[in-house]
């Protein structure tokens, strides 16, 4: 499925459509709330209805249903089998009530909030949240409130913690494991079901933790799990006694920084000297569209919440003599940072290398950053004649004909089988000097024979101390110039024969002419690893 065209800007697209889809980007959530709200996905089941029986469930209009369903249709939750709307293979696994990764709820709590986002003017202007829930809340409203709050925030742990789990799979979890604002205990629920040798403290207010013990019941847990009655704010209830491992997740984005500074000098505090701290959360440097929706979302919703880089979490982590790994990102839209006094610790982590290293590369101020298999590298004669015929820097050094031909490189494919495609912008030299710094990370990651391409002719000199006509030194090979940066020096991808625009569709990214009206360049680097 195509993604959602609001979801990711192009600077390089110059047409108004992107503007009439952000404009519109609601009208796909009331869909998918209005279905939701009906429970139309699980009236779906087992086998698909017909209009005429939705129509009558829901007691609603049979042709202007027909309409919604085409719309449900397109947006690939409902398919249409003969005179049969049934689930599609995604509504029934995350929107049919009863199953294991059911996220109506979330998505149920989100309806709820958006009505605040009416208030993101008014939230501008006072510097925060505007709207607060009634200072003598009636505690049965408190209650379904919070119990709404939960239940959503259970769908998605439940399905988070699936992600995370893989990562620990090496260290033979064991010992007390406290989940710090436990939530529904979705979190601690799934490392215990992984690691029988661990028993849970689960700690959240007062008021929430009646409702954690509701959620834990179904569990069939209960003899591994103590509560904790306390406010994270204030010093832990916890005397001198030592974890394991501590969760804290999707709870620092609830704070501002001085208490999140308190709740990480807590947590460290109580950690084993050879324990993990595990911090999942949004962070600006994952998924960065969403983080810095969900920032506002905080600032909407909470307090003083808001959506922290992981760089600001790890300089505070080593401020309390704790090692961290950097954000190793979820495939859904949150991180994890996980920290321990012992770097040791750190190295048993099962952490994909990919992953650990699109993440520093990513940091590096790239636009985007892909693997791409080295097939989709497409090399063609024609690049080089391109740089021979219409370049002023035909002749420069690392240019043609002294960067690699294009047969050279389709050999040197040969000994590769992945790489990774970096996109940037001018400067020339800085982007230069950051694919320069990606080959570094590469290496550093144990990708021994990483080669960067970078964008355009050589610029790390300025001006080029290579003399174009004369006092031409070559080296033993006799193909290369001799320049006083040699060791830096790189080929351009188009230099070396590789065809960007093909390259880059092939990778699902885009890459246009420049025109009159679209004059935003974009830069293309290539790391080639094995
Ligand atoms: C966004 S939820 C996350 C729940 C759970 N950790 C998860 O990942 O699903 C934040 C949790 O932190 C708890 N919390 C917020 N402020 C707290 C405080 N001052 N003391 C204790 N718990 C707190 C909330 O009650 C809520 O359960």
């Amino acid at each position: 499925m195509r993604p959602l065209p609001y979801l990711k800007y192009d600077p390089q697209d110059t047409s108004p459509q992107y503007l009439e889809d952000l404009t519109c980007a609601y009208w796909f959530s009331e869909v998918l709330f209005s279905a939701v709200e009906w429970d139309l996905f699980t009236l779906l089941e087992p086998e698909g209805k017909s209009l005429e029986e939705i129509a009558q469930v829901l007691k609603v209009s049979s042709p202007a249903l027909k309409r919604f369903l085409e719309a449900l249709c397109t947006l690939g939750l409902v398919s249409r089998y003969r005179d049969l709307f049934c689930n599609t293979a995604m509504a029934q696994k995350y929107l049919v009530k009863g199953k294991e990764s059911y996220l109506g709820d979330s998505i149920l709590w989100r309806r709820f909030l958006a009505s605040h986002w009416g208030d993101l003017k008014a939230c501008l202007k006072a510097g925060g949240r505007v709207s607060f829930p009634p200072a003598e809340e009636d505690p049965r409203c408190l209650s379904s409130r919070i119990h709404k709050f939960l239940r959503a925030m259970d769908n998605v742990a439940k399905i988070k913690v699936q992600e995370l789990l893989p990562m620990v799979e090496e260290i033979p979890l064991k010992g007390e494991l406290l989940d710090v604002g436990a939530g529904s205990g979705a979190m601690a629920a799934g490392f215990l079901r992984r690691f029988p040798s661990l028993t849970a403290t689960l700690l959240d207010l007062p008021h929430v933790l009646e409702h954690t013990k509701e959620f834990m019941r179904g569990r069939n847990l209960e003899d591994r799990v103590k509560y904790l009655p306390a406010n994270v704010l204030e010093a832990w209830p916890l005397k001198e006694h030592k974890f394991n491992v501590i969760i804290l997740s999707n709870l620092i984005h609830t704070y501002g920084e001085e208490e999140v500074s308190h709740i990480l000098a807590q947590a460290a505090f109580a950690l084993q000297d050879d324990g993990l701290l595990i911090i999942h959360d949004f962070f600006l440097e994952h998924y960065p569209e969403k983080a810095v929706l969900f920032d506002l979302n905080m600032l909407i919703n909470t307090y003083n919440g808001k959506v922290y880089s992981s760089e600001w979490v790890r300089q505070k982590l080593l401020s309390l003599g704790l090692s961290s790994t950097e954000t190793i990102p979820l495939g859904t839209d949150t991180a994890v940072i996980f920290a321990a006094p012992q770097e040791d610790t750190l190295m048993n982590l099962a952490l994909d290398l990919k992953a650990r290293l699109l993440a520093k590369i990513k940091k590096l101020g790239f636009r985007e950053a892909r693997f791409i298999p080295v097939e989709a590298v497409k090399v063609s004669e024609w690049v080089a004649w391109r740089c021979r015929f219409g370049c002023d820097h035909y002749g420069s050094p690392h240019c043609p004909p002294y960067s690699p031909s294009p047969k050279e490189t389709r050999e040197i494919l040969k000994d590769y089988t992945q790489a990774l495609l970096l996109e940037g912008e001018p400067p020339t030299r800085d982007f230069q000097l950051k694919v320069l710094e990606a080959e570094g990370e590469a290496m550093r990651a144990g990708f021994y024979k990483a080669f960067a391409f970078w964008a355009g002719p050589c610029s790390l000199c300025q001006p080029c101390p290579v003399d174009k006509e004369g006092n031409i030194r070559y080296n033993a090979v006799g193909r290369t110039r001799i320049c006083p940066n040699a060791q830096k020096a790189r080929p351009s991808m188009e230099g070396a024969g590789i065809d960007v625009f093909e390259t880059v569709r092939r990778a699902g990214l885009s890459l246009k002419t420049l025109s009159e009206e679209n004059r935003f360049i974009k830069h293309f680097g290539l790391i080639l690893l094995k």
